[in-house]
């Protein structure tokens, strides 16, 4: 079983320019329980998980995985599952494609791209072009890719968005399963209603700061919650309170207790033998405690070390000056998509990490994935070392690599000869193109970041048109 790595932020702090983005993080997030990053929009929520995946550099401070910063991972793709923008897979390929090139990336054996399919319910539509996938599709895509590697840590920003409730729910059950294998789930949402019964314990943050670090439900203090109880026989109900030395104050509609939780106080009736007509919780909803804490009208018992900033920082939002234009880090390669990650350059902090990352194992010969584990064909061939590069939407892509194949497969979405298993898949998309009444996705409607990631794509594949309508396969032909 995979083993979950401990993700530690320490005094992370990221400015843009202006824009304090993240400041002064510092939180763990351990393995076996799904924690839950909790923040509203422009919070810092994006671009701490960018800092601890390595994609952008900290101003200062450091996120590190299981005790190392992520570039200094052997095998990244077996250590950590990450997705950040589950819309940005090219709207040509077949989901299936698109696993594979990866998997093929990374060393990983091709059987893995069918077991994470199924294993995200995609097994019947791997075959099909993702443009024609909905948006909880799309999620569900990114988590198998996420899988891909069988890691011990799941890193996933908003993954319920675009899911219905039924998808929510098999997301949170998919989850709280991963965690209880032992790996570290982490989870972005600007909702707390959405991870709300997915994660055992939050980090929240506001404004880039941390306001909150722990169980959810010590999210309100136990002070502010009361118990009523009742019971039709008044009188015995409160001698038996008054023996066990609860106090209460008696109300018209019950008695009111606080300092003892409603098991407490239904232990204490049931051995008086009083029957209770009323026993609930009363106090603030964890929405409501939510939205304090990150608007800055309460600090956190735990935080308030912090308080006074915090709320400062609360009470004058900062405002976002436009970011200097900055030379490109590196020349593109040709048909390879600009990568859009307006830095600051005009600082003498520590110069973020280029956006072009090379998975490199530290040390060549025992780094490499486990023999076991690869792909024979894939093992042999002495293929330069993947090269990613972090698109302006979020999304690891591979830089096409002359004399890799994998990364070759990708820039020409030809059909992958040398893989019988997704020429298998391929088959079904054409089952599936012969049955007219099972094409939802055709009244798909897409959203600005489907449209986006279709002008993203179509910028170096000039086959890709941002049209809604899913080609074959056969007619994907060579892109370049
Ligand atoms: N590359 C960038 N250049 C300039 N400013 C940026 C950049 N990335 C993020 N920011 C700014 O940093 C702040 C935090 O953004 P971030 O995307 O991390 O927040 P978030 O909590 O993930 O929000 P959302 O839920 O909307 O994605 C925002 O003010 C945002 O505008």
């Amino acid at each position: 079983m995979p083993e979950g790595h401990v993700l530690e932020f320490s005094g992370v702090t990221k400015r843009f320019g202006a824009v304090t983005a993240v400041s002064g993080l510092s939180a763990r997030v351990e393995p076996g329980v799904v924690t839950g990053f909790l923040g509203p929009n422009g919070a810092g929520k994006t671009t701490s998980l960018r800092i601890l995946l390595g994609l952008v550099g900290a101003t200062s401070g450091t996120a590190t995985i299981g005790g190392v910063p992520y570039a200094a991972l052997e095998r990244p793709l077996q250590s950590v599952g990450a997705v950040l923008e589950a819309s940005s897979f090219h709207p040509g390929r077949t989901a299936a494609n698109h696993l594979k090139v990866y998997a093929q990336a990374a060393g990983l054996p091709v059987r893995r791209v069918e077991e994470t399919l199924g294993l995200v319910g995609l097994a019947d539509v791997g075959g099909r072009k993702v443009g024609g996938f909905s948006l909880g599709m799309r999620q569900r895509l990114g988590l198998a890719y996420a899988l891909l590697g069988d890691p011990g840590v799941l890193v996933l920003d908003e993954p319920a968005n675009g899911l219905d409730p039924e998808g929510i729910k098999w997301m949170r059950g998919f989850l709280r399963e991963l965690a209880h294998e032992g790996r570290t789930v982490f989870i972005s949402s600007h909702l707390l209603a959405e991870v709300q019964q997915t994660v055992d314990s939050v980090l929240i943050i506001a404004q880039g700061r941390l306001v909150y670090q722990g169980a959810l439900e010590d999210l309100a203090d136990a002070s502010e919650y009361a118990t009523v109880v009742d019971a039709p026989d008044r009188a015995a109900l409160t001698r038996a309170l008054a023996d066990a030395g609860i106090p209460f104050d008696v109300l018209r509609s019950g008695l009111t207790v606080r300092g003892a939780d409603a098991a407490a106080i239904g232990a204490v009736a049931a051995s008086a033998g009083v029957a209770l007509s009323a026993l609930q919780r009363k106090g603030p909803a964890l929405e409501e405690v939510f939205l304090d804490l990150v608007s800055g009208a309460r600090v956190h018992a735990t935080m308030a070390d912090a308080a006074p900033e915090a709320v400062a920082v609360a009470a004058a939002p900062a405002v976002a000056e436009p970011e200097p234009e900055l030379p490109p880090v590196a020349e593109p390669e040709a048909g390879v998509p600009p990568v859009a990650e307006p830095e600051s350059a005009a600082s003498a902090e520590p110069a973020p990490v280029s956006t072009a990352i090379a998975v490199i194992p530290a040390a060549p010969a025992p780094a490499g994935p486990d023999p076991d584990d690869l792909d024979p064909a894939g093992a042999e061939e002495a293929a330069p070392p993947p090269v990613y590069q972090v698109a302006a939407t979020g999304v690891i892509d591979i830089i096409p690599a002359a004399g890799n194949p994998a990364t070759d497969a990708f820039a020409d979405d030809r059909p992958l000869d040398a893989d019988a298993d997704v020429e298998a898949l391929g088959e079904i998309d054409d089952e599936l193109e012969a049955a007219p009444n099972d094409r939802p996705w055709e009244t798909y409607v897409k959203t600005d970041a489907d449209r986006e990631a279709d002008a993203f794509f179509a910028a170096f594949d000039p086959h890709a048109e941002a049209g809604d309508d899913p080609r074959p396969d056969d007619e994907g032909g060579a892109q370049r």
